[in-house]
């Protein structure tokens, strides 16, 4: 059973992310500090390209997320989020088209990036989905083919046209995501403030004051 608010501190990671050999280790600890959902989203120079190491990697992740009762969601590839079982899947605008996701993961978490307020309109036409990611709000290093920041206005925005909630994405560090507050937005999904942290306690906690 999902709980209500499993989008307010929404992880994601692949191995690239941290460095390989802390990627079980810094998602557990992430896990165990009040993280509320988890991606798996392996891609990127220097990710892990063999299909088999991929499966038995997220199959590790989705092993903990299950642990502490965290949705465990795969990013782009719904083959390997059938094979998993995932308890959800998200994708964007250029991935697996959003009605082909519908049909082949029915009562599982659909997650669709969104980045104007014209594609929230469209995504609307499905109800199927669960969420709109996006962003990016401010600028990111972990994304090479991100959109132009659309800020917390246009967050704020988007938000307001959404009929799904809303998790903000994109450059949202403990430094800036005050302001959030007023936006709307269901939650906060992050790489780096979380997988480039020293005191991963601290920055969860803090990356919660978006409320
Ligand atoms: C929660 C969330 N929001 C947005 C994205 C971005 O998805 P997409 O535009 O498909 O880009 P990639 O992540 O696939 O590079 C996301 N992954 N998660
Ligand atoms: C995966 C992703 N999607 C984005 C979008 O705008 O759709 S921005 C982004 C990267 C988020 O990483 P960080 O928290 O380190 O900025
Ligand atoms: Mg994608």
């Amino acid at each position: 059973m999902v709980k209500s608010n499993y989008l307010e501190t929404y992880f994601i990671c692949g191995t690239r992310d941290v460095d390989m050999d802390d990627f079980l280790l810094t998602l557990e600890t992430s896990l165990k500090n009040g993280v509320t959902c988890y991606q798996f989203r392996e891609k990127g120079p220097g990710s892990l390209t063999s299909p088999t190491y991929i499966y038995k990697t997220a199959q590790l992740a989705q092993r903990l997320c299950q642990q502490y009762d965290v949705p465990f969601i795969v990013n782009d590839d719904l083959e390997l989020a059938l094979k998993l079982n995932a308890d959800g899947i998200h994708v964007g605008q250029s991935d697996t088209a959003i009605k082909e996701v519908i049909q082949a993961f029915p009562n599982k978490i659909i997650g669709l990036s969104c980045h104007s307020v014209a594609e929230i309109k469209s995504a609307n036409e499905h109800p199927e989905i669960s969420y709109y990611g996006v962003g990016p709000v401010f600028s990111t290093t972990s994304k090479s083919d991100a959109e132009p920041p659309i800020y917390p206005d246009g967050l704020k925005e988007c938000v307001a046209q959404a009929s799904k909630p809303v998790v903000a994405i994109g450059g949202v560090q403990v430094d800036n995501v005050a302001q959030l507050k007023g936006t709307g937005v269901a939650g906060v999904s992050v790489i780096s403030a979380i997988a480039r942290a020293k005191d991963k306690q601290q920055v969860i906690k803090q990356l919660k004051s978006y409320q």
